[in-house]
Formats: C-alpha cells, structure tokens, sequence
C-alpha cells in the first residue's frame, strides 16, 4: 500500500473533485459518513458522552459533520471548537452552520475557558489538527491536549492524532494527542511507523474516501506498506520438476567460540526459507555443533579453533550471508578484509561483519553492488552516524543505500528496507521478537531466498515480511517472553503457508454464499 506525503494528498483531493466533478464539500461529507457508520456500528445504541472537539480547519470541519451525524441519530454529544486561529476553512464554516440550525451550539474554547469535564467513561474524537499542522501548538492547546490524554477516556483522532507532524517529530511532547484508535483516509501516513512518533499512535484503520483510483495507481511514492498482499506478488512456486540444484546453494560464514548458535539460527533461517543446499564455513569449533543441530547442513572449517582466520572454502555458493557471530578479532578482520577484496558472489551481511566494515570504512567500497545490509539500530549508527530523529534517519540511510548501491534493512519495530531512494515498510512481526537470534535467523532467510533466486531487494522484502509472520505464529502459541529464535526460524514454513490462507468467513455469510 503506498504512503502519500502531505503534499500528494492535497494533491489527490485536488484531482478528485476535479475528475469526480464533487464539491470539496461533498467529499467531506464522505468522510463524515464512513467516520459516522465506524462509531455506529460499535455503538449499537449505547449512549456514552461523545466529546468532539474539533480545530477550525477541515479536519475540524469533518469532526462537526460527524457530530451532526451523531446528533441526528440521537447519540449524546457535546461539540468544541478549540480556536487556535482567527483563519476559517469554508468547509469548516459550512458545517459549523448546519449544526446551529440543527440548534447544535459548539463551545468555543481559547486560552481564557476553563478545561471541559471528561470522564474515563467518555468517548473522544479528536478533530484538532489533522495534516495541516505546521508548526507546534501553542500552550494552551498543549494543555488541553495534556487535559484530554489524562481523561483516560477512549480517544479516537480523525485522520491523524492531532500534534502530529507528517515529515518531523513533535518538538513539545504535551502538544500530542495519544491516540487509542486513527481512522485515517485513504492511506496510512509514514510517522505512524517511525518509534518517535508511533508511539502516538496505537491503532490505526483507512477509511476509503473514495479518491481517485487514477491517482492511486498513478502516483509514485517513496515509501510503501508491505502486507500480505505485497508480498504474494513476489511469491516464487516450486516447479514440480525442481531438484535441490535449482533452489540454490546458501553459504553462512560466521561462528567464533561461544557464538556458533548465531549460525545454526541464520542457516535454519535458509534451509526453513527454501535454498536447495546450505553450507556453513566455520572455526573449527563450530563444526561438532552445527553437525549435531543440522544434519542437512554441510560444514567447512577454518585451520584456525576458536575464529575465522582465512575465508577459504571449497564450494561455489548462490549467495553468502556473512557475519552471525563471526567476533572481530584481528585475524578475521584481515581475513575478511581479503575476502571482501576477491569476492564476487553476492553478499548478505550482518553482525559482527557490519562492524568490521564501521570500524574500517576502507572496506565499504569493496561491497558487491545489490549486497544486503541488515543493521539493528545500533549498527546502523555505526555505519551511517547519529541522526537527530527517525525521519533524519531515514534520510541519512537512504542516502547510504544510494551511494554504496546495496539494500539497507533497518531493523526495527517496522523494519523498513531501503533500496534506490525506495523505502518498504514492514507490518508482520511482534515484540516478542526483540530477542537474542533473532537478527541471525533473518539473515538466514534472506540468504535463502537470493539462493532461490528472487531479486535481492525483494528478498530483503519477502523475508522480513516471513520473518515477522513467523514470529506472529509462534508467539501465539508461545507468549511474548518465551518467543525465541530457534521458534521463529522453526516457524517461516508456516509464515509459507500462512501466506494462502483466506481469512475465514463468520459463519452466517458462509451459509448465504453458500
Ligand atoms: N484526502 C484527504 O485526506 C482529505 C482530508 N480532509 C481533512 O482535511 C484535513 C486537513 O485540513 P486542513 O484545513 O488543510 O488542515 P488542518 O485542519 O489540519 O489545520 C488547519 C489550519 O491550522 C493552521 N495551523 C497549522 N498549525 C497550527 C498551529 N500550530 N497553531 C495554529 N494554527 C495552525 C494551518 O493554517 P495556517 O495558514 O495558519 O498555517 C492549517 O491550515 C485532513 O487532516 C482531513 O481531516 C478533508 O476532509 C477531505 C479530504
Ligand atoms: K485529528
């Protein structure tokens, strides 16, 4: 699903009323309409307290049509204006009018009125501010915002909470409603996903406002979701005359002594993700407890016991996925210094094998161009340097990927994968899966897919998304505190299957359709 910046939504407003020959009027009351039938429908004639409070731009304008919605069917509801401004939307005055002739009078609230009562009980819907925040609220606002997130009462923020910015993160962290629940319209906004910002953002559900479908499919954008439905698109079958041969052949280079467990994780990540072989070079160490975890595992060993000393293998791997618990002792970092300067396979490279290339930026040039970096935040600092938050983050790692032409995964709660000045942005996963492994397993299946031959990015794509999925399924059966990575790893061939299930029908509709 693609994201739209700001701009390109006031865009497909724009070329909507335009092409759809609407009022901007009546495209707000298809707003109200859908954001009316949401709480109706969850209502089902309970009659809590409905606060509305709504600013004195659109995103006002459709809290007030809301509201006269909710007063037309009898809902028990109290209107705000919260004027912050002397400026007026028409919209917003169009229906501040039809609520006064339905005898509907809003309170209007400044700097000088006193805080409305809200109980825990009440229901909030916030139409302050939606995408047309562009600068922080002033004080008293910032308070009232502080009044309505100590209500407790459910909140549910039209288009966006109010206090977000779609491109910064919020400068005075009162100034911010905390959302319990965004119907937002049309698509989903990049600050929903980022850490500084998600976190005003608990739950979030489109609203199809019905812009124009030219526009979407039309309209390029930087950033997009990947879901289920992304992902089926890159789906690769298995042909019934496949032998293991044409699923390739996944090499995992790592281990140190005590840190074997980092490649028996990443080369389960493959051989579970489909590659035909996995092979693992190893100190020698690592050769007794990789035979033991894996018998499908073919093992090569270093000269050296404890660590890698020279990246001499005798097989010609698919595809390498380099680092899980490789260590940075002196030896590797030579070692892996030459390997780098000879190798031609195409790389996946994570851990310990991405601090190596931080701390000796000589080697970045020596990267194979399309190679796949998978940096955990921290990492990811010591490659790219400090960022002053998530957006200039994103940028700075962008601009990385474009200038050393690989695929950036940046690991996190959304894993976000970056590659030509694209950024896609993971949905499966949990926080059970902020665990010891877990990265190494990762690195194993998108080494896995890239053997099987799916273009790396969208390797890089397609395994975060399994990697998530697989995480999804354990941990409902686990618990988030006991998810390990060995269950997620054992767990990507039901991510597989996962992936062709239908969502189940309820009952009663089975019986119609049937
Ligand atoms: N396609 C869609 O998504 C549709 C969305 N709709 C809704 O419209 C809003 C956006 O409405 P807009 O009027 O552009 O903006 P806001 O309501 O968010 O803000 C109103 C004005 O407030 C001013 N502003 C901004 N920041 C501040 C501040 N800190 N303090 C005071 N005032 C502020 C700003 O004007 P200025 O000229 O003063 O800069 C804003 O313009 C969207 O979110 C949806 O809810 C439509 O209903 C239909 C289609
Ligand atoms: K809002």
């Amino acid at each position: 699903m693609k994201i739209f910046t700001g701009e390109q939504i006031y865009q497909a407003d724009k070329f909507t009323i335009e092409k759809q020959q609407i009022t901007s009027d009546e495209l707000m009351e298809r707003v109200a309409v859908q954001l009316f039938n949401w709480l109706h429908l969850r209502l089902q004639g309970a009659q809590p307290k409905i606060h509305l409070f709504c600013g004195i731009g659109n995103n006002g304008g459709d809290g007030l049509a809301v509201a006269r919605h909710l007063q037309e069917h009898g809902y028990n509801i109290e209107v705000y204006i919260v004027n912050y401004n002397e400026k007026r939307t028409d919209e917003f005055l169009t229906n501040l009018k039809r609520l006064k002739d339905r005898n509907v009078w809003p309170n209007f609230l400044s700097k000088e009125t006193e805080l409305p009562t809200i109980s825990r009980e009440d229901i909030v819907v916030d139409a302050i501010f939606g995408i047309g925040l562009n600068r922080t609220p002033d004080d008293w606002v910032a308070s009232l915002m502080t009044h309505i997130n100590n209500s407790e009462a459910f909140v549910l923020a039209v288009d966006v909470p109010s206090g977000l910015f779609l491109d910064k993160v919020v400068e005075n962290p009162n100034a911010i409603i905390h959302a319990n629940h965004i119907l937002t319209f049309q698509s989903p906004k990049l600050a929903f996903f980022l850490p500084q910002t998600g976190i005003y953002c608990n739950q979030w559900e489109i609203i199809d406002i019905g812009i124009d479908v030219e526009f979407l499919t039309v309209t390029e954008t930087t950033y997009t979701l990947i879901s289920k439905n992304e992902v089926l698109q890159s789906y690769m079958p298995r042909e019934k005359f496949a032998h293991k041969g044409t699923y390739g052949h996944s090499l995992i280079i790592g281990g140190s002594y005590g840190k074997i467990g980092a490649t028996i994780l990443a080369a389960k990540g493959a051989l579970n993700s489909g590659s035909g072989l996995v092979s693992a070079f190893l100190p020698q160490c690592g050769y007794i407890p990789m035979q033991s975890a894996m018998p499908e595992i073919m093992v090569q060993t270093d000269v050296n016991e404890n660590t890698i000393t020279d990246f001499h293998f005798n097989l010609e791997p698919t595809v390498i996925g380099v680092g899980p618990g490789l260590g940075k002792a002196s030896e590797t970092v030579e070692a892996f210094t030459k390997f780098l300067q000879n190798n031609k396979i195409p790389l996946v490279i994570d851990a310990d094998a991405l601090n190596i290339i931080s701390e000796n930026k000589d080697l970045l040039k020596l990267i194979p161009e399309d190679s796949v970096l998978t940096p955990h935040p921290k990492e990811l600092e010591r490659l790219i340097g400090v960022w002053d938050s998530d957006f200039d983050k994103l940028e700075k790692a962008k601009l990385f990927s474009l200038e050393l032409k690989c695929v950036l995964v940046i690991k996190g709660a959304h894993t976000i994968v970056l590659y030509k000045g694209k950024g896609f942005i993971n949905t499966s996963g949990n926080p059970g899966m902020a665990t010891a492994g877990s990265g190494d397993v990762l690195t194993g299946v998108i080494t896995g897919l890239i053997a099987q031959g799916y273009p790396k990015v969208l390797a890089a794509i397609f395994g975060v998304y399994l990697h998530g999925s697989a995480g999804d399924l354990a941990v409902e059966k686990l618990g988030y505190q006991s998810l390990t990575a060995s269950s997620i790893a054992n767990t990507i061939g039901g991510a597989f299957i996962e992936l062709f299930k239908r969502p189940e029908v309820p009952q009663q509709q089975e019986q119609q359709q049937a």
